[in-house]
């Protein structure tokens, strides 16, 4: 197969765009291409870095790596060729100046070439957290120094909005001036169409008056005594008044009374919106001119701001020619992921670059063109993203499109069942093929108004059976709703890890380090206590250090020195290289918030919870998808964008009931509410491709965001986790837990035990009263269920031997006559709580029998420490006696490894 020049995939998810994308790049490398002259632009930092990570691994594990043949395959050179320059291929990759980086950030380190040229210092930032207030204070200064604030209220009212979401408006205008082309807006006057309309309103009421069969009801219905009140008039959207109250009195004038109403009203709405339309671009430039200041003053920059400044470098000013020819000269490759996201403004910078390398003239002899997406996979129409892009660019450029029809990331059922729910759907799906060997997978679909509680069940039951906690996500629709999952989960004791856990600043070692050095410049107590406690060492005082003399790498790595901390902690050795970037110590401690480096994903352990948009382009063993939890807020977007493939045609104001009278803005608002089905479509998409072996959708009964999808609740299936995940899991786990719940005892339990055993024979204690208080009538039927709750409680704590071991002494404890005797004929009370001199406890069991004499028991799992949990039984029969003031009995019962052992007390 001939190495194809300019060449794009056009694929479903999994099939391999991305893998693809990786074997080009690293083909270009073995054809000879400079890493430095190759731009790979993908659309997160962490896309980023994964394929860097990606390129690298691959070239270390060529010989066992899938990519290996798809290499030979594209560049026609022989497996030995390939092997023997692997080494000198990778060492230069090393070496090179790569350019893998997001579409912004390309965007930024050209505007910083040429910040110049726009009036901006080459060291602005892009992020600050302040950005947004700070832009609104400055604009709404603006808008008062230039007169225009009845301006800015007129059109608040106008839309029914509060002024800040004028604000979106301002920024949607903002981003897409240059799309707007030949679109212009006009001022005028209204009065006119109002009068052209209550006089046919007149024509129509002389009509009926002289009808002599006029109902009330229609009398009622011809009644306005103002424009606004004919505006609302129901009938008035109608194609003709022979019908309802007006039959009766139907003469074809009422009909041309009617048109000429509704030409009026049409009239009035266009110009209405034009109005609008005018007043925002007049704030539009207002806005813009509030950006201005603020990223001249201040350096600060949004993304929206670079990719509209390098635009404007690149395409307007006289020389642009020469300044991509000094951007091209550094690139000869190009290959694009995810494109499906990109925007059209950031289409058009890429424009002269792509038409550049595919013309194949002077530096571009050599060069290449590459890209991928996935249509049903666009999500991104609130950040520009057009789903017909695609096409458009593959036509323009005349590349190949190819296609990849094989999953290669999923199991067999998880791939039928996304063929099955999206095939009538999504205009033009073709159905996935899977792998001969991925033959097995598992779906399930729960309806469940409780969807936090049903998502933790599927979460546990993975859990219990045997699944690692980083293979499982929770993909959700909002941040909210992540939040509230995460919530759950963590109060059952599952480790959970989201966007804001998994930033390197959040990680408890880089959280100790930077209390740490808070403490050495503020010289608060606070910090030093904060330092300890994270550490998990006692307080202490610290050496004070000059800050400002020693070299702030020098500090931590003292620090990391001295306290022993962290020794193979991949976060710190991530944070060593993050902190390069910080002159001196103030500016870490005064920014350290804003840095954005992810934590080392290795060293992170929990469920995974996200965002279904998150979610892209990354794929878990065990997907849940939860149904959004609240309502989802009608999506209703004030202005309408009518597009004509990339090209803006058309801007509407919505506005009510006004499709009936207008035919142009009705097929826009009809193709607007196909694309907003179609984005919500590709959304659920993007969130049931996640999955590699299990997927779980949990739906609600109503407003179900899976309403579309038309999902019938059932499995397909069987669901296997292979076992030798869970010894993996043991490894990775560090630290104890605490503030768990386990039952009802646990945390007395745990106190009293204190400094008795180890936590695992703690664990496994608590574990063992569990089960106890999970057996409802002491039946050795109920051993099973009981076991299944244990597994979900303490299935990653405990290994599954310690659980068997569990349900054996259980079950002897059922069996054993002694026992049996001890609660015959009672009533029993389990983990009955007793409060006593101002002391609450929980009584294991406690039996009452007919007589009215009380039964204390107490369950121990080892028998050392006998005399403690004497004195301890002997407490409870005292407490018990002296609030029944009946006769007490108390015994001590040992469920030993092989044997039951009951002590009287
Ligand atoms: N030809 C192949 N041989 C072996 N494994 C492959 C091949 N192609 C893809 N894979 C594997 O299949 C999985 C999915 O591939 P990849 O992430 O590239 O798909 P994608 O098309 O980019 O998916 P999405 O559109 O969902 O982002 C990955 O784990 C990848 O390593």
């Amino acid at each position: 197969m001939a190495f194809v020049k300019n060449l794009a995939y056009e694929a479903s998810a999994g099939s391999g765009k991305t893998f693809m994308l990786v074997v080009r790049y690293l083909t270009l490398l073995f054809q000879g291409a400079d890493a430095s002259k190759i731009l790979a632009l993908t659309f997160t930092n962490k896309a980023a870095s994964e394929m860097s990570e990606r390129i690298v691994e691959t070239l270390e594990h060529l010989e066992t790596r899938g990519e290996l043949d798809e290499i030979i395959k594209e560049s026609g050179m022989s497996k030995e060729k390939i092997l023997t320059q692997r080494a000198k291929v990778l060492t230069s990759f090393l070496n090179a100046h790569t350019k893998i980086m997001t579409i912004d950030s390309f965007f930024t380190q050209i505007l910083r070439k040429f910040s110049l040229y726009v009036g901006l210092m080459p060291d602005f930032t892009t992020y600050a957290s302040q950005h947004e207030i700070k832009l609104l204070s400055r604009f709404l200064k603006e808008v008062s120094v230039a007169g225009k604030k009845e301006l800015l209220v007129a059109l608040a009212l106008e839309s029914n909005k509060r002024v800040s979401d004028i604000f979106q408006l301002l920024n949607e205008f903002y981003e897409k001036e240059e799309e707007f082309g030949s679109i212009s807006f006009q001022k005028s006057s209204l009065k006119e169409y109002e009068d052209q309309a209550l006089q046919a309103l007149t024509q129509l009421q002389n009509i009926v008056k002289n009808c002599k069969g006029a109902s009330a009801t229609l009398l009622k219905a011809v009644e306005a005594d103002s424009f606004d009140v004919l505006r609302s008039k129901s009938w008035i959207g109608k194609e003709t008044l022979e019908y309802w109250v007006f039959k009766k009195c139907y003469t074809p004038e009422m009909d041309s009374a009617l048109h000429t109403i509704q030409d009026a009203l049409r009239a009035y709405n266009r110009a209405k919106e034009q109005n609008f339309f005018y007043g925002l671009r007049e704030l539009t430039s207002i806005y813009k001119k509030a950006k201005k200041a603020l990223y001249q003053e201040e350096s600060e920059l949004g993304f929206s701001d670079v990719t509209q400044l390098v635009y404007t470098i690149l395409h307007r000013l006289d020389d642009s020619e020469f300044l991509y020819f000094r951007l091209d000269a550094t690139i000869e490759h190009m290959l694009l992921d995810e494109f499906q996201d990109t925007s059209i403004m950031q289409y058009k910078i890429l424009k002269p670059l792509i038409s550049e390398i595919v013309s194949g003239q002077g530096v571009f002899e050599s060069g290449s063109f590459f890209f991928v997406g996935d249509v049903k996979q666009s999500i991104y129409r609130f950040r520009g993203g057009v789903s017909a892009l695609f096409g458009e660019v593959a036509r323009e450029n005349h590349t190949e499109v190819k296609k990849l029809l094989t999953n290669y990331r999923s199991q067999r059922e998880v791939i039928e069942f996304v063929n099955r729910v999206f095939e009538e759907k999504i205009t033009n799906y073709s159905p996935q093929l899977s792998r001969k060997e991925a033959d097995g997978g598992y779906v399930e679909v729960i309806e469940n108004d409780e969807l936090l509680e049903a998502t933790l069940t599927q979460v546990e039951r993975l859990i219990s059976l045997g699944a690692a906690l980083n293979d499982i996500a929770i993909l959700c629709a909002t941040n909210g709703d992540g939040e509230e999952i995460k919530n759950l989960l963590q109060n059952r004791a599952i480790e959970v890890v989201t966007e804001t856990t998994t930033k390197l600043i959040n990680q408890r070692s880089v959280k100790a380090i930077l209390e740490y050095l808070k403490y050495l410049y503020f010289e608060e107590d606070i910090y030093r206590h904060n330092f300890f406690a994270l550490i998990d060492q006692k307080s202490m005082p610290l050496p004070k250090l000059d800050v400002t003399r020693i070299k702030l790498f020098d500090i931590i790595k003292q620090c990391i020195e001295r306290y022993g901390l962290f020794s193979d902690d991949f976060h710190i050795i991530r944070f060593l290289d993050a902190v390069a970037k910080y002159e001196d110590i103030d500016a870490l401690i005064f920014e350290y918030e804003r840095l954005d480096v992810s934590a080392a994903a290795s060293d992170l352990s929990g469920v995974r919870v996200l965002t279904v948009h998150k979610s892209k382009g990354l794929e878990y063993k065990h997907v849940i998808v939860m149904d959004r939890l609240k309502r989802a807020p009608a999506s209703r977007d004030s202005i309408i964008y009518e597009y004509d493939g990339i090209i803006l045609q058309n801007v509407y104001l919505r506005t009510a009931g006004r499709d009936t009278i207008d035919t142009a803005y009705a097929n826009a608002l009809a193709k607007e509410k196909a694309l907003v089905r179609e984005d919500s479509l590709n959304a659920l998409y993007v969130a049931f491709t996640r999955a590699k072996e299990h997927l779980f959708v949990i739906k609600k009964s109503e407003h179900s965001s899976f309403e579309l999808l038309d999902l019938e609740v059932g499995s397909f299936g069987s669901l296997k986790v292979e076992q030798q995940e869970q010894r993996h899991e043991r490894k990775t786990k560090k630290l104890p837990y605490e503030n768990l719940y386990y039952g009802t005892q646990s945390e007395i339990l745990a106190l009293e035990n204190e400094g008795e055993e180890d936590l695992q024979a703690i664990n496994f204690g608590l574990a063992l009263h569990y089960m106890l208080e999970m057996i409802p009538a002491f039946s050795l039927d109920a051993i099973a269920d009981a076991k299944n709750m244990l597994l979900n409680k303490y299935g990653f704590i405990l290994t599954p031997k310690e659980i068997d071991d569990i349900c054996m002494r259980v079950e002897r404890l059922l069996q054993h006559s002694e026992f049996l005797n001890l609660i015959k004929e009672g009533r029993y009370y389990k983990e009955k709580a007793l409060r006593y001199k101002n002391n609450l406890r929980y009584l294991d069991l406690l039996v009452q029998k007919e007589d009215g004499s009380f039964i204390v028991i107490d369950y121990k799992s080892a028998m050392n420490f006998q005399d403690k949990h004497r004195k301890q039984v002997n407490y409870y029969k005292e407490a018990v006696r002296n609030i029944t003031n009946a006769e007490v009995e108390g015994y001590l019962c040992y469920l030993l490894e092989d044997s039951i052992e009951i002590v009287a007390v």
